[in-house]
């Protein structure tokens, strides 16, 4: 007998299985609906039985982009057989908010390494542990710890920004080609992990000197090897946030897309990011060995402010630094480079900030003319500098995917409707945020609306750092940089991008990776302007 005729039964057998499984048992359980999610419109006529449409939509790089839409009609929708996207502000406190009953739910799980870090671990005891352990190192009476290693970023940018510098732009002139002389998001992102190492591992990169991110890695046998930071960090978070929607299927999928080169790339970078933190912290420890006492997280993560120690896991350390090298670089260095993006596309806004930030600065500070940076203290309190920072935090998100909690045992109420327990739901920030309810002309950027009272009343509905107990712990951080750099660069330089048409390109992992950012930089002549804001006021030219 042939081998054909053998195999035939099986594979009949095999087939008709496989069509039970991912066809009929799909389909039952969505018509049994044990859940009474049939009652939400779906995101695609599939997405009740399979979560496949919101994988497909996820290779389009547009998801939160494309749920805005539909969230314009719905206020929830089913993005797959047991997850609900919302849309309507009041839910951000039902889903997020400090009193929430639903935790992070089971993405956060599968693409855990061998020990959870703080932005991972779902058990709330465990995340109190760990919150308190790290609250300490990030807490905002710190900041001052934090400035001159900001500070010492700041003036590797200018550096690098002055020795770019061209001829003025005439107005009405396009920045020729050759004058796009500085990739804008590949310097801030540079600027974000020179300067969260330094804060989290006093560990100089050195990325902003040389010019390229080439790091080394530590494999678990010892042995190194090098590669490029941002692609491995990058390319690790594209795969995940295009495979991982069938979460049970995840891990299965996650290893046999390997065999297709576009997965198989990707996978390798994925495998090499993770042998960085393991190098960092390898190095930081040999130091915290050798007796150093240094002002940075690592210390803290060892030992308490008494000096006891954590007696935390070398897995648990490895995870830590991990996610701070991730969460503590890559959203920033998103913001700064949008913010700057925004602000050349809107010149009154940049006339405005110009001039507040030359209004709150002495005309002539030889420190500030020498090394180009600008103190914190000079800056953080000025409002529309803030204004502007957190506009362009609303217009696009660093992160603007929708987070998934999940519901507790019990089920939960949102917007007073009931969801019974293990369901996914989550809230995108950039759906949020174009909420014209909340934010009248939702598509533009008016940093205005976040100024006085009516500015504060926004606060609840601002979700580019999440919200509740689990919100970003990174935040004081991310503004000292933000502030620094933008104070900083706009007091020195003009930009202008290749036209002004021209539009940087946005993809949506879990983060929105922008492309480059090419902009023609030159050195602002500042003036002074006689009875304009008192004797001696510098202004634009
Ligand atoms: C513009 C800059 C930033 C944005 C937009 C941002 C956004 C967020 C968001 C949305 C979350 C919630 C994540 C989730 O629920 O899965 C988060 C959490 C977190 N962020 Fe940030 N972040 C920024 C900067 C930073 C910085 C500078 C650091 C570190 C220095 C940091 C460290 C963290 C950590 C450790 C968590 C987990 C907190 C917890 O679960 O207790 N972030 N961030």
């Amino acid at each position: 007998m042939s081998f054909e005729l053998v195999s035939l039964p099986y594979a009949a057998a095999l087939g008709l299985c496989s069509f039970l499984y991912f066809v009929v048992f799909p389909i039952a359980v969505y018509f049994r609906d044990a859940n009474g999610l049939r009652r939400y419109p779906n995101m695609h006529p599939l997405s009740g039985i399979s979560a496949i449409p919101f994988m497909i939509l996820a290779h389009g790089g547009a998801r939160s982009t494309y749920l805005a839409k539909l969230h314009q009609k719905h206020p929830v929708i089913r993005t797959g057989p047991n997850s609900l996207s919302y849309g309507d502000h009041r839910a951000i406190k039902d889903i997020y908010g400090h009193n929430t009953p639903c935790t992070k739910d089971g993405s956060y799980i599968i693409t855990a390494g061998s020990h959870f870090h703080l932005a991972d671990v779902i058990d709330k005891h465990d995340h109190a542990r760990k919150r308190k352990t790290l609250s300490s190192a990030y807490a905002i009476k710190n900041l001052e710890g934090w400035e001159h290693k900001v500070a010492d970023k700041t003036d590797k940018l200018v550096k690098h920004l002055d020795a770019c510098c061209t001829s003025p732009l005439k107005p009405g002139e396009m920045a020729e080609t050759k004058d796009l002389t500085v990739d804008y998001r590949k310097w801030t992102n540079f600027f974000t992990l020179d300067a969260i190492a330094d804060i989290g591992l006093s560990e100089k990169l050195g990325f902003l000197d040389r010019g390229h991110d080439r790091v080394t890695g530590r494999r678990l046998d010892g042995t190194t090897y090098e590669c490029d930071f941002r692609d491995c960090l990058y390319q690790n978070a594209r795969k995940q946030s295009l495979l991982i929607w069938p979460y049970a299927w995840y891990p299965f999928i996650n290893k046999v897309s390997n065999i297709i080169p576009f997965y198989g790339r990707m996978a390798k970078f994925a495998q090499d990011w993770e042998g960085i933190p393991i190098e960092l912290a390898h190095r930081r420890l040999q130091r915290y060995r050798a007796g150093e006492k240094l002002d940075d997280f690592f210390q803290a993560l060892m030992e308490d402010k008494n000096g006891h120690p954590n007696n935390l896991e070398w897995g648990e350390i490895v995870a830590e630094v991990s996610i701070m090298m991730n969460a503590g670089s890559a959203t920033t260095a998103i913001a700064m480079t949008n913010v700057l993006y925004q602000l050349i596309k809107n010149p009154t806004m940049m006339k405005q900030v110009v001039d507040e930030i030359d209004a709150a600065l002495e005309d002539e500070d030889e420190e500030e003319e020498e090394t180009g940076t600008i103190a914190y203290d000079k800056v953080k309190h000025l409002p529309f500098l803030r204004a502007c920072l957190d506009e362009s935090l609303r217009l696009f998100p660093p992160t603007p995917h929708g987070l998934p909690r999940e519901t507790p045992a019990d089920g939960v109420n949102i917007l007073g409707d009931y969801i019974p327990g293990g369901v996914s739901v989550a809230m995108s920030a950039f759906v949020a945020h174009r909420n014209e309810a909340v934010y009248p002309q939702a598509d533009k950027y008016m940093p205005e609306r976040w100024l006085g009272e009516e500015g504060k009343s926004l606060q609840p509905y601002f979700l580019a750092f999440s919200a509740g107990a689990r919100g970003c712990i990174g935040r004081n951080i991310s503004y000292l940089e933000q502030t620094v750099v933008l104070a900083s660069v706009l007091r020195r330089y003009e930009f202008a991008l290749p036209s002004p048409e021209w539009q940087i390109e946005r993809l949506e992992t879990m983060n929105w990776l922008l492309g480059e950012m090419p902009v023609k930089v030159w050195r602002r002549e500042r003036k002074t302007a006689p009875g304009v804001g008192g004797e001696g006021r510098l202004t634009v030219t």
